[in-house]
């Protein structure tokens, strides 16, 4: 599993020496980044008989955020763990109520390439996910840590409850937008894959149909939700596939689709990275010496 949690190292003897450059634990930002978490005790030595004295102990809470390449974010009952079933090994837990996932579950994708994609189930989001409601605040920060999004909606629309209003599937995209946006206004800038799941219903095509011109236009339809949950941005998906996580329908071509948008950002940073390295060292070159390198140079 590509579980990462903030790894820490307790540093032991004699940490006085150390501490100065080391951060403090809320300063921790960055994976590999050390934290002195407890001092260690002085060695023995002649003047306490050789004896050394205790170092500290803490009681320390640990943060675990996920790690995976798509995190799949839906409505409870949407179908996200029967799309992580259909596409890879792992065994979820799948039930017709909702709330039936309520940790992550990483399941792997294998590629014919050997290429391996690490895939995350979360737990449904609901409404008001952004204030906590229905544990929110735990589900979303795992879509922090994941590289891309998979947002899943059920074709024929979703009820969560006789008292909550029926919200259509373009509807349900637009509110899992703003409760992200809610939470941190960039993450819906995460480049993402919308999967319509749920086609071997009736009338599916028919509301796939009504989905596209909605999403091709959605300013258009915002009057269908209350103006304080109209993002303010809207995702440009890269790929909107339809699929029936329940008959394998589509589920190659997600393959596929995902495969593609992770390669493009993959390949997207090693430019970028090229371009780093190599600016770089024209920086480091100096001035006069800067044609050295090509055949016409001594010319
Ligand atoms: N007809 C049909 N039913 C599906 C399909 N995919 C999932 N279901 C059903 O939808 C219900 C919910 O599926 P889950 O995979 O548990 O949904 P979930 O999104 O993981 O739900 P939570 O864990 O509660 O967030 C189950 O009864 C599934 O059998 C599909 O493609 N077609
Ligand atoms: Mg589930």
């Amino acid at each position: 599993m590509m579980l990462s949690a903030l790894r820490m190292r307790v540093l032991g003897v004699n940490s006085t020496d150390y501490s100065s450059s080391i951060p403090s634990i809320g300063e921790l930002n960055t994976e590999g980044d050390r934290v002195l978490v407890a001092r260690g005790g002085q060695g023995g030595s002649y003047h306490s008989e050789f004896l050394p004295s205790k170092g500290q102990t803490r009681q320390i809470r640990l943060d675990l955020k996920l790690i995976a390449d798509l995190g799949l974010v839906g409505f409870p009952n949407a179908g996200k763990s029967s799309l992580l079933t259909a596409l890879s090994h792992a065994k979820p837990q799948i039930a017709s109520y909702a709330f039936t996932t309520l940790r992550p579950e990483i399941g792997k994708v294998m590629y014919e390439d050997h290429k391996q994609i690490s895939v995350a189930d979360l737990p449904g989001l609901i409404e008001g996910a952004h204030m906590n409601r229905g544990m929110g605040h735990q589900f979303l920060k795992h879509v922090e840590r994941t590289r891309q999004l998979l947002f899943v909606v059920d074709v024929c629309g979703f009820q969560l409850a006789s008292k909550t209003p029926f919200r259509s599937a373009f509807e349900a995209v637009q509110l899992l937008i703003k409760e992200l946006e809610l939470y941190k206004e960039d993450l819906p800038c995460k480049p993402a894959v919308l999967v319509v799941n749920k086609m071997d219903l009736p009338d599916a095509e028919d509301k796939l149909t009504e989905l596209q011109e909605q999403l091709l236009n959605p300013h258009e339809f915002s009057h269908l939700l209350p103006d304080d949950m109209v993002p303010k941005n809207n995702m440009v998906f890269r790929h909107v596939v339809p699929i029936s996580a329940a008959t394998g329908f589509g589920i190659a071509h997600l393959k596929t689709c995902i495969r593609q948008s992770l390669d493009k950002d993959a390949s997207m940073a090693t430019e970028s990275l090229h371009c780093d390295r190599l600016q770089a060292l024209r920086g480091a070159v100096p001035a006069k010496n800067t044609l050295t390198w090509g055949p016409t140079a001594s010319v």
